[in-house]
């Protein structure tokens, strides 16, 4: 695996001498940050992008910098419709897909929310754990058959993981007081375990599934939280990493923080990413420290039985809405 990309590769470094024309991808939140960054740099090496968005007419304001990129260099986005909050919207988008019939190389399932108070997903699921996870394993089962043999799935986790495994017994806080934290923690060690299992699953069709820890950026993620409430956070993981004695997390830019995503989409070795959970464009090591604030992957938020079990339960509960 080339190891010329690290912590401060921009999504244009990776993809330099890149042509992605004819290749297809499928983004889940274009409408800012990430997933606005990762549309933009792949459309502007060629790339076709399909952007799955929860308000249309804001995505059709808010990605003028990807159809200049598109226009540029070749590529293309377009636009669908898609709430992760609504599995009859999850199922609408899924559908459409469907009919439409042509093939995505890679689905980047990058849309997410962060630390919110407790809500609910039209179908009743805990917000975070509904839409991070359950709207994403919800489109891309439905969608798999679009997978291109040989296709890749990257799935946004974060290093919020480590703050806890998934619960299966009460995943939608139903019978346990709520911590945003945790909810948000929870969701995460579950998009990499959704990864995982995926990469077991379709191994055989040559489709290999990662996670990707993009880094830390100042993007719209943060919304449901105050400025004091962000400040707070700030100098709860500096002390706590300075008394660990490991050095500050560093902020990264926005074109940084797309660059994992499409090093693994599009650069890196599938066979050498699958299954595994990355950051700065490189397999992450596992790290079992009880430490949340220390680096690498915890060992059960890539545990192969776990990760089937999270699948089951997964198939289970949207199949009942
Ligand atoms: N920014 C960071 O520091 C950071 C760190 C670790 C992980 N991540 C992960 O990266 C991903 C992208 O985050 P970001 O920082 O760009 O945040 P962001 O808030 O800027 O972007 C998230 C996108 O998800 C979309 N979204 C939210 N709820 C949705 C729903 N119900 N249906 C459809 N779309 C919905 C939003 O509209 C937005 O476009 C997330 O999964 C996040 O957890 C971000």
């Amino acid at each position: 695996m080339t190891e010329k990309f690290g912590a401060k590769s921009t999504a244009d470094e990776v993809l330099a001498g890149v042509d992605l024309k004819g290749k297809r991808f499928l983004i889940t939140g274009v409408s800012s940050g990430i997933g606005l960054e990762t549309a933009r740099a792949l459309a502007a090496h060629g790339a076709s992008v399909v952007g799955a968005v929860r308000d249309l007419a804001k995505a059709e304001r808010v990605t003028a910098s990807v159809r200049d990129a598109a226009s540029q260099g070749g590529g293309s986005l377009e636009l669908i419709e898609l709430d992760q909050a609504s599995l009859q919207s999850v199922r609408a988008c899924a559908d459409r897909l469907l009919a439409d019939g042509r093939r995505f190389d890679s689905i980047i399932a990058n849309a997410g929310v962060m630390a919110t108070p407790l809500g609910r997903t039209a179908d009743g699921f805990e917000l975070q754990f509904g839409t991070n996870h359950l709207g994403h394993f919800a489109l891309v089962t439905r969608i798999e058959p679009l997978l291109a043999d040989n296709g890749r799935l990257v799935v946004l986790s974060s290093q919020a993981h480590r703050v806890a495994d998934v619960d299966l017994d009460d995943p939608n806080f139903e019978r346990q007081a709520y911590d945003p934290w945790l909810a948000y923690g929870r969701s995460k060690t579950a998009t990499s375990l959704f990864a995982a299992e995926f990469d077991t699953r379709h191994r055989d069709r040559g489709i290999r599934a990662a996670s990707v820890m993009p880094g830390n950026s100042l993007t719209d993620l943060p919304r449901h939280l105050s400025q004091e409430d962000l400040q707070g956070l700030f100098e709860t993981v500096g002390k706590a990493r300075a008394e660990a004695g490991l050095p500050p997390a560093e902020l990264k830019d926005i074109p940084q923080v797309a660059a994992t995503s499409v090093w693994a989409a599009v650069v890196a070795d599938k066979d050498e990413i699958g299954g595994h959970y990355l950051e700065d464009c490189a397999v992450a090591p596992i790290n079992d420290t009880p430490n949340p604030f220390a680096d690498g992957v915890r060992s059960y938020a890539l545990d192969a039985d776990k990760a089937k079990q999270l699948w089951a339960r997964s198939e289970a509960l949207i199949s009942v809405t």
